[in-house]
């Protein structure tokens, strides 16, 4: 049967309108791109009361594939299909729940990620072993090899990269150098190969009971320190832990692309040789639970709503590349296109994922100020005056790497809202 056969079956079971085949029709229709036809092809079966289809029709209303995005109504499909007993609903909930904007943030989140975690949901797995990475009871800590290990036999590559990093670095576990490389090689063969080097940032560690899951953790207020008040800038060692940063570089390491800078003429991003390095953005459809609360922890740590943020762009700078002298506030015109109502860049939120051997200090030239790049540790800074004005002072550039690499996660934080969930 060819493909296009293979279809016009499908349009002949879907025509007796029995909801399995319809969504069969509909994730056929997801993977030719025909996504419209999908979306209301999905709404049928779901309103049919078929759980599988609900959840795709709730995705596809989060992301507005097919459709204009609608965060509520997603939530109000993922609430009936969690009713008809699907943990990964309840997953989504959670997802939602924690950006605090389409539902509320409440004591729901733990229950549902747990849910999905006890039904084997990679994602809700890497969640929590990134969660119990950060709690000093040696038991949290084996829960978190079990669930990272547990995903990695799930295909999760990721969470066999995080764990593979712990094992042979003896990390929070006996180090276990063999069972280490088996699983490199294993990736290997997949064309994965090892993270850098990330060394482990002094943090303060969670202080939530054994065993308990407190996704809100994101939220807890950290210790920053004001390196300059004219322009404002400041900084917080071990705000990620050295997990969070293996994560977002495992995450983006697939997807990088030539790093692209907004002209100043067109408004438009192209590449430019003031930014020489690479980097990946996380699209929504991307951002699972993990990558949320690392993004939530940034927000929190710079004082602005999760909602205001853009998408997190994680960079790579190799020998030679930089970002020379530049502002992060748009040029008016170039915000046109891009979420107009959100307003200006406020502030700036980046985060040193490994250590470099020399260079790719964060300079701020009117500040006379040098960050050095620590894994973990982040430097925030105001883009615009109080009064929303851009503050040119704000001049600030990534400093030529001289040996190493320099992974760093950017996030740029609007006036108003970016995201709607
Ligand atoms: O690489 C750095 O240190 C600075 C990065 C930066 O300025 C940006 O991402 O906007
Ligand atoms: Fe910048």
């Amino acid at each position: 049967m060819n493909e296009d056969t293979a279809l016009l079956e499908l349009r002949r079971q879907a025509h007796t309108g029995s909801p399995p085949a319809l969504f069969r029709l509909a994730s056929a229709l997801v993977v030719r791109h025909e996504l419209e036809e999908a979306f209301t092809l999905h709404r049928r079966a779901a309103e049919a009361g078929l759980a599988n289809a609900q959840i795709e029709y709730a995705r596809m209303l989060m992301y507005g594939v097919g459709c204009e995005a609608d965060a509520e109504l997603a939530a109000v499909w993922f609430l009936r299909a969690e009713m008809a007993g699907s943990p990964i609903a309840g997953y989504f909930l959670a997802l939602i729940a924690l950006g605090g904007q389409a539902l509320p943030r409440d004591g729901r989140i733990n229950e549902r990620v747990m849910h999905a975690v006890k039904a084997d949901y990679p994602p809700a797995l890497r969640a929590a072993a990134l969660h119990f990475a950060r709690k000093a009871h040696p038991d949290d800590q084996r829960r978190c090899m079990q669930l990272l290990e547990r995903g990695a036999d799930l295909g999760d590559a990721v969470a066999a990269r995080l764990f593979a990093e712990r094992l042979a670095l003896g990390e929070n576990c006996k180090a276990q150098p063999f069972a280490a490389s088996q699983l490199r090689q294993q990736l290997a063969s997949y064309g994965i190969g090892p993270l850098p080097r990330v060394a482990v940032p002094d943090y303060v560690p969670l202080d939530v009971p054994a065993g308990e899951l407190q996704m809100d953790d994101v939220l807890r207020p950290v210790d920053l320190k004001l390196q300059s008040a004219r322009p404002r800038v400041l900084t917080v060692d071990g705000l990620l832990s050295a997990d969070d940063c293996r994560l977002l570089i495992a995450n983006a390491e697939p997807r990088l692309q030539r790093s692209q800078t907004i002209d100043p003429n067109t408004g438009k991003p192209v590449p430019l040789e003031i930014r020489t390095s690479r980097d990946a953005a996380v699209d929504p459809i991307l951002e699972d639970m993990a990558l949320r609360a690392v993004q939530l922890r940034m927000t929190a740590a710079a004082g602005v709503p999760f909602s205001h943020a853009e998408h997190l762009t994680v960079l790579r700078y190799e020998p030679g590349q930089e970002y020379r002298p530049h502002r992060d506030y748009r040029p008016p015109g170039s915000i046109e296109g891009d979420r107009p109502d959100a307003g200006n860049r406020l502030r700036t939120i980046c985060v040193y994922l490994n250590d470099v051997e020399a260079g790719g200090e964060t300079e701020f030239p009117i500040a006379g100020l040098r960050v050095m790049p620590r894994p973990g540790r982040a430097v925030i800074f105001d883009n615009l005056h109080p009064d929303g004005s851009p503050d040119v002072d704000s001049l600030h550039a990534g400093l030529p790497v001289e040996r190493g690499v320099k992974w760093l996660a950017t996030l740029w934080l609007r006036q108003g809202p970016y995201r709607n969930y």
